[in-house]
This record gives C-alpha cells, sequence and structure tokens, in this order.
C-alpha cells in the first residue's frame, strides 16, 4: 500500500481468489424495439435479446445513446416505445434487478467504505451485525478487506471503483449495467479492474451490460460486442467472442483484423435513420 502526504491510499494488490459469491445466474434481458429519447427526439432504437449470464458491450459513437440505453434499463428513463424486460418482466424504475455502476464513483463522501456497501443491505432488511459481516465479506472480494473505516476521499480512484463495485454487488442484481466504469482509471488500475470484473463474472455468472469506447476492454469483457450507429443509436452489428479468451489473442492477426474493423465503424460509422 501507498499513502500520499494527503493520507490518500493511492494503490491496493489486487485480489487473486474472490470467495465464492452466491447471486446465482443472471437474468434475460429483451430490448423489442425499444425506444428512448429526449424531448420527442427519439435518441435510441433497439432490440436485442440477451441471455442470462452474457456480458454484452455497448461501442458506438459518442453521443449515439449508450448511457441512455443503461439508464432506461435502470428504470431511471421511462421509454417512448416498445419494450423492455428484465427476466421476464417490465422495467418498473422499483426493479431490483438491475444495478448500475458509473464511471464517475457515486459513494456518499461521508460514509467509510464499509457504511457505503451497508447502505443497499439496510435497504434490503440486513441490519446490525450481520450487515457488518455481509459487507466486509463485499469489501474482501474487491481486494479491499484493509480499508473498511477508509472514507472515499481517502481512497484512490480505483479503490472507489472497488468500493462501488462492492456496493452493487451488495445489491445482489441479476443484471449489471456498467457505464463507463473504468474510463478514469490509469492505465494499470483498469487492466486490474477488467481482471477483477472478469473474476466476479466466472463467480456470479450474473448479466453484464457494458459501455466503453475502448475496443481492447470490448474484447476482453464481452460474449458479444455491440455496435451502435450514430444517434439514435441502433444495431448496426453484433459480434460474438468465444470463451475461454486464449491470453495470446491480442497478438493473433484474426483479433487484430476484427480489432481494425471495429475501430474503422467507429470512425467511418454510418448515420442512423430517424
Ligand atoms: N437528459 C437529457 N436531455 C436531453 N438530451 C439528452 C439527455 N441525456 C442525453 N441526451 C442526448 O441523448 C443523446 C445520447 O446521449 P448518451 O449519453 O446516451 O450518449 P452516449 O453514447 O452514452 O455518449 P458518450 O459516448 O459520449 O458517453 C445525446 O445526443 C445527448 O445529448
Amino acid at each position: 500500500m501507498t499513502t500520499t502526504d494527503s493520507g490518500v491510499v493511492t494503490d491496493v494488490k489486487a485480489t487473486s481468489d474472490i470467495p465464492v459469491y452466491s447471486t446465482g445466474a443472471g437474468a434475460g434481458v429483451i430490448l423489442d424495439h425499444l425506444q428512448l429519447g429526449f424531448d420527442g427526439k427519439i435518441a435510441a432504437n433497439v432490440t436485442l435479446d440477451i441471455e442470462p449470464g452474457e456480458v454484452v458491450v455497448f461501442l458506438g459513437p459518442s453521443g449515439c445513446g449508450k448511457s441512455t440505453i443503461l439508464r432506461a434499463l435502470a428504470g431511471l428513463l421511462a421509454p417512448m416505445g416498445g419494450a423492455a424486460t428484465v427476466n421476464g418482466q417490465a422495467i418498473t424504475g422499483n426493479d431490483a434487478h438491475c444495478a448500475m455502476v458509473f464511471q464517475e464513483d457515486a459513494l456518499f463522501p461521508w460514509r467509510t467504505a464499509l457504511k457505503n456497501v451497508q447502505f443497499p443491505l439496510a435497504l434490503r432488511g440486513v441490519r446490525g451485525r450481520e450487515s457488518k459481516r455481509v459487507a466486509t465479506e463485499y469489501l474482501e472480494q474487491v481486494g479491499l478487506g484493509g480499508y473498511l473505516d477508509h472514507l472515499p476521499s481517502h481512497l484512490s480512484g480505483g479503490m472507489r471503483q472497488r468500493v462501488q463495485l462492492a456496493r452493487t454487488l451488495a445489491c445482489e442484481p441479476k443484471v449489471m449495467l456498467m457505464d463507463e466504469p473504468f474510463g478514469a482509471l490509469d492505465a494499470q488500475t483498469r487492466l486490474d479492474m477488467q481482471q477483477l470484473l472478469i473474476s466476479v463474472w466466472e463467480q456470479t455468472k450474473m448479466t453484464i451490460l457494458f459501455v466503453t469506447h475502448d475496443v481492447d476492454e470490448a474484447l476482453l469483457l464481452a460474449d458479444r460486442v455491440v455496435l451502435l450507429t450514430h444517434r439514435p443509436a441502433t444495431v448496426a452489428d453484433v459480434i460474438t467472442i468465444d470463451r475461454p479468451r486464449d491470453p495470446q489473442a491480442p497478438f493473433d492477426d484474426a483479433y487484430q483484423h476484427r480489432r481494425q474493423s471495429i475501430l474503422e465503424f467507429l470512425g467511418h460509422s454510418p448515420v442512423g435513420a430517424h
């Protein structure tokens, strides 16, 4: 661990051995001509069938509507048309199945790491000693067992994202919505967080919908990469990526070819129909 003069902890050892986490399988998500927009203008019109436990990564030009899709699934935005269902049920806004991780950490600054993670537990009726035990376990899962009493301001950006991940896991979601969660992190911390997310996914098999601008991140994490058109976002292409991942894959011609064609798509994306 490294601590600066101001008391901010700047690094932490990555966890390699994550304890079993028992959420169970993720939920299936169906987007059926889901139309989203603002002020009467359509920002997205998406049809997609996502399997339980699948990791789907959305890539598309800036402003095309990626975050809007996740916000709708979190129940923060009502559809203008079409439908979105999670485990066959329409999204109501009070849907406990979906939980969101933002790029900017949304922690309560006045609460310690432990108390941040205890917050969703209290909403689920878990209190007292049990709440402390469970929250500690989630923080241990993300490698922060030694930082329970730290305030967010005394943790690095990567560590705050770990707390946010632990707090999201404490919601026991069946679908985790991740909006460029690692976009603000330095390169090494980002790699650590990607590996942590892969470990969490292997343990939980929850469904993950992930937005990024980083093609390599998409190719590392996704079962399927969904390429979206310019606003309004529509599905332009879906690329399936096999598991298990070969660590040598980024050095393959096939990987490089795929990566290049995605980059070209992002640079020359067609304008979607209005
Ligand atoms: N609250 C809002 N009111 C009006 N327009 C909005 C609102 N939120 C987003 N938009 C518009 O909707 C479109 C899609 O925005 P969104 O944030 O979903 O794009 P994005 O693909 O996630 O962008 P980026 O890659 O830059 O993060 C943009 O044109 C944006 O300006």
